[in-house]
């Protein structure tokens, strides 16, 4: 495609529909006999969304690939029971409640990083987070999967440095001065193997806790830390706003597949509850 940047200057492709070849992949993919772990976080109110993410992950996240379902929550009595093809399990997780939706955000880093040490190092080989006000709209696969990955947040896509909303207060951990940065990627949906996931979330949740100490919380919380990270450790794979893409947005052209997309939600009715 000669409509979209395909491949980042430290030649990482950037996965838009049509630059891949998906029956070359699976080959590759299924002779490994990949396991793929997707963390969800249903705190309070938001297990409302988890119905509708599971189902559509059934039909379009991984086909055909053994997926263990990690779902972080206070409320497991309120887990929906969903029917899950072969191969593909719900693992629940017990986690605390916080009072302000901002700390449940922040947490995320400090939970992916235990649990992957404990738990999903020895079940999964790849790790991907996704938020849980979304629902897959078509086809989420392989192609996704690299060592260190995240995705083009679909407000930023097409913006300029200097619109990104980093982190500006040098107080911060998650600080990024204005002549740095690559792309702004949306916390919605990163991943990659365990081990590279482990060590994103131990250094976002390290400096999450030092901006704790010092009472600053980043503008957009993890997603700012995350957006830090992503600047020294370059991910090897990035994937398009087709992976999170928001209606709001509108439907532009290059956007050939809509696959995971924002659920419509009322933050006062949802957030705090
Ligand atoms: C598209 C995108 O980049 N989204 C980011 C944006 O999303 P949003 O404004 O969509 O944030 P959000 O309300 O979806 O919160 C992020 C996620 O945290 C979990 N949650 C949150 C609150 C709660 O009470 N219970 C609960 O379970 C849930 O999985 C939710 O999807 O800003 C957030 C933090 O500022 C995160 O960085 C999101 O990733
Ligand atoms: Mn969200």
């Amino acid at each position: 495609r000669n409509d979209v940047l395909m491949m980042t200057p430290w030649f990482a492709p950037i996965v838009w529909e049509g630059t891949y070849n998906l029956e070359i992949l699976n080959e590759q993919f299924k002779q490994r006999n990949v396991t793929v772990g997707l963390i969800i976080f249903a705190i309070k109110k938001y297990v409302v969304f988890l119905k509708n993410l599971l189902e559509t992950a059934e039909t379009y996240f991984m086909v055909g690939y053994k997926v263990n379902y990690y779902i972080f929550t206070d409320r497991p009595q309120e887990v929906p029971k969903v029917e899950l093809k072969e191969g593909r399990k719900v693992v629940v997780l017990q986690m605390q409640n916080y009072s302000r939706w901002q700390e449940i955000v922040l947490r995320r880093m400090e939970m992916i990083h235990n649990f992957s040490q404990k738990q999903f190092i020895n079940e999964v080989d790849y790790l991907v987070s996704v938020d849980i006000d979304m629902r897959f709209n078509d086809q989420v696969g392989v192609e996704i999967l690299s060592d260190l990955f995240g995705t083009l947040h679909p407000g930023f896509y097409g913006a300029e440095r200097q619109s990104f909303t980093y982190e500006r207060r040098p107080a911060s951990q998650a600080y990024v001065p204005h002549d740095e940065g690559d792309f702004y990627y949306a916390a919605a949906f990163f991943g990659g193997t365990v081990k590279e996931v482990y060590k994103l979330t131990k250094k976002c949740h390290e400096a999450i806790m030092v901006d704790k100490d010092n009472r600053i919380e980043a503008i957009w919380q993890e997603e700012s830390h995350l957006n830090k990270y992503f600047i020294y450790h370059k991910p090897t794979k990035i994937l398009s706003p087709e992976y999170v893409w928001d209606d709001n947005m509108g439907r532009p052209q290059i956007l050939r597949k809509r696959r995971f997309l924002a659920v419509r939600k009322n933050h006062a009715a949802i957030r705090n509850k």
